[in-house]
């Protein structure tokens, strides 16, 4: 990644590759970008001098301990896990239900079946009380912070009647991405939001390469994400990484995958970052010969005589 970035004190970096090399050691920064698969053992095996690769796994470890310090000095409440704008929920629910609502549809149909999601960086379950398990018969959660997954236990005790259905969360992860693999074949789709930027560039691809596995046939991930304008912006405080589209857009392909969707999130405060929601998937979506894509048999359509 060629653009410049910025950290929380205004300093300003060359690229990415830059600033990685600062925070997480020079070794295992620059192959990150250009690994296609494995890039952590890939780095590794490129580095011969096993001082550097000891001091860059120092880093790294420095790297997330920082971050999971930050997350467990925050209280366990939507006000916490939002930074202070719990006001921002509504219209995050909103926009993701919008979102996912015709992708849904478009790729499994309307027929009534036993649909699996993972909730990625669950904090306290809001994601998955307000949202996911809406749509989804059950719902995993995977969160690195004990304090916020105890809580996302003590919200979601019981399920939720959904028409005739009842909806529930299923088992809660005490883990970091980075740590984790999910089970074969089990999710529908994965949902990763507003954590990605606590991993590195490597682990971001290498992440998402093994949680293709979790994806059953037509499975999908969605990544809502706040988007730098430009480059990086890199948080000193918590160890993350605001990342800008085109960045993202580079890492999805590092990791073998192709954007189905892609929509912005509306009605944020002017203060915050922009917000997107991408729709990824692991083979490349059919676009019709016409470059029109297939619009889900219940959507609206103009009537034509
Ligand atoms: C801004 S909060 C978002 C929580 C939740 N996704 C939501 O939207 O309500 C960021 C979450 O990422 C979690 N987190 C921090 N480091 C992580 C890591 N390495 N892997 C997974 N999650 C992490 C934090 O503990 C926290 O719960």
């Amino acid at each position: 990644m060629d653009s410049r970035g910025y950290d929380s004190t205004g300093r300003e970096f060359s690229s990415a590759t830059e600033m990685w090399a600062e925070e997480i050691g020079a070794t295992s920064a620059a192959p990150a970008m250009e690994a296609e698969v494995a890039p952590t053992a890939a780095a590794a095996a490129s580095n011969g001098d096993t001082g550097d690769e000891a001091g860059g796994e120092v880093k790294r470890k420095d790297w997330y301990s920082k971050g999971i310090a930050y997350w467990q000095g925050v209280e366990a409440s939507t006000e916490g896990v939002l930074g202070g704008y719990g006001c921002v929920n509504d219209a995050d629910v909103k926009g993701s239900d919008a979102f996912l609502r015709p992708i849904l549809a478009e790729r499994f149909g309307t027929a009534k079946r036993h649909l699996v999601a993972l909730d990625c960086g669950s904090g306290i379950g809001r994601v998955t009380k307000n949202f996911l398990l809406r749509h989804f018969n059950e719902v995993d959660l995977v969160e690195p912070v004990s304090h916020f997954l105890e809580a996302a236990r003590e919200n979601l005790t019981g399920c939720m009647d959904v028409g005739q259905d009842t909806h529930r969360a299923a088992n809660f992860y005490c883990i970091a991405l980075q740590d984790f693999t999910p089970d074969e074949g089990r999710y529908d789709v994965i949902w990763i939001q507003w954590c990605i930027g606590q991993l590195t560039d490597d682990d971001f691809v290498s992440f998402f390469n093994r949680a293709k596995v979790g994806l059953k046939p037509d499975g999908f991930f969605v990544l809502k994400e706040n988007i730098a304008r430009n480059g990086f912006v890199l948080d000193k405080e918590d160890s993350s990484v605001t990342r800008s589209d085109a960045y993202f857009k580079e890492l999805f392909k590092k990791c073998g995958l192709y954007i189905h969707s892609i929509k912005d999130q509306k009605e944020l405060p002017e203060e915050l970052f922009a917000v997107k929601m991408y729709a990824l998937v692991t083979s490349q979506p059919k676009i019709p010969k016409n470059g029109k894509r297939r619009r889900p048999k219940n959507s609206p359509r103009v009537i034509r005589s």
